[in-house]
């Protein structure tokens, strides 16, 4: 488990994190949203004892990471692929990690069959590619074969193959009972991957819950999809209730900001048939979305944004 308390990092005036207080439960995956320079790479540093705290603490496994006598046995991370001694293959890379870890070399094998890596972890890492720098660092992760596990961007810049591997990894480590804290900006992908979420903005703390409490939370304001014979009473019964209703292409109703039973209720009411009554999916993207609209940092203005020139 990894616990969050209180924790603030700030760079003079800047709060790069600012009293975020969570835990990450073990047997799942744990996703970490935020928008750009939200400050979820600063938080993962800390965590790992990489960058110090100016205020509150992480603790992996009830301990400080840095207080660890072989960190790496009880958490792995990968926070930024880029190799260190692009001259050294692979193997060798892992080799010192496990040596000064006192990890047995055969758990190198055992991890370079583990990510896949294959005939490739002879070669000097600089003639990687972006997708094997990945799994050589996911393979420095799972070296010490620890509880704890924390990707940052784990995705970054993968084929569909790469991420499709990342996903059936990090669910299988939450499987095995591991605890795995995993940032990404690929919604879809989360949405696939995560049990449970962590979304922060500004530093700050926006969202601590289930993934499908965040979902169903954002569908309870949700649209209503509603086909019945008698649109005309039944959008004039909705109307009178407040309610804002719009056409759809199909001649089915769009009923904003309600829920499915209240929909029922109105027609049950009226004692008009409807012949389908659904509540409109929402997919994270626009749940994220809703709810980090206001801390997102760097945003295109509207101008820029009708004339093609914002940055991405
Ligand atoms: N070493 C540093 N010195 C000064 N400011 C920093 C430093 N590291 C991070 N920051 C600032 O802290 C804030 C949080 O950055 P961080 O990299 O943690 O965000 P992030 O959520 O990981 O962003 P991204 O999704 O873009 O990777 C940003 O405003 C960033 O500019």
């Amino acid at each position: 488990m990894i616990q969050v308390r209180g924790l603030t990092k700030k760079y003079g005036a800047v709060s790069a994190v600012d009293d975020l207080t969570f835990d990450v439960q073990p047997g799942k995956v744990t996703g970490f949203l935020g928008p750009n320079g939200a400050g979820k790479s600063t938080t993962m540093r800390m965590v790992l004892g990489l960058d110090r705290p100016t205020s509150g603490k992480a603790l992996v496994s009830g301990r400080p990471f840095a207080g660890l006598a072989e960190p790496l046995r009880v958490a792995g991370a990968l926070l930024d692929a880029g190799a260190t001694h692009p001259g050294r293959s692979g193997r060798n890379h892992l080799r010192v990690a496990a040596r000064s870890n006192g990890i047995p070399l055969s758990r190198v094998d055992a991890v370079i069959d583990q990510v896949g890596l294959g005939s490739a972890a002879g070669r000097r890492m600089k003639g990687y590619s972006l997708g094997m720098r990945q799994r050589l660092g996911i393979a420095t992760a799972l070296l010490g074969d620890p509880e704890i596990l924390l990707f940052d961007e784990p995705m970054n810049g993968l084929d569909l193959d790469g991420v499709r591997w990342i996903r059936g990894l990090v669910r299988d480590l939450a499987a095995d009972g591991r605890t795995v804290l995993l940032s990404s900006h690929l919604m879809s992908e989360m949405e696939q991957t995560a049990d449970h979420l962590v979304i922060i903005g500004r530093g700050r703390l926006i969202a601590d819950a289930p993934i499908a409490e965040v979902l169903r939370g954002a569908r309870a304001g949700g649209t209503v999809r509603v086909r019945t014979p008698a649109t005309d009473d039944l959008a004039g019964a909705l109307l009178r209730r407040g309610l804002r209703v719009h056409p759809a292409a199909d001649g089915e109703l769009l009923v904003e900001g309600t829920t499915a039973e209240t929909v029922g209720d109105v027609a049950l009411e009226l004692g008009v048939a409807v012949h389908r009554l659904a509540e409109e999916q929402h997919s994270l993207e626009e749940v994220y979305l809703d709810l980090t609209g206001d801390s997102v940092q760097y945003k295109v203005s509207p101008a820029a944004e009708l004339t093609g020139q914002g940055a991405r």
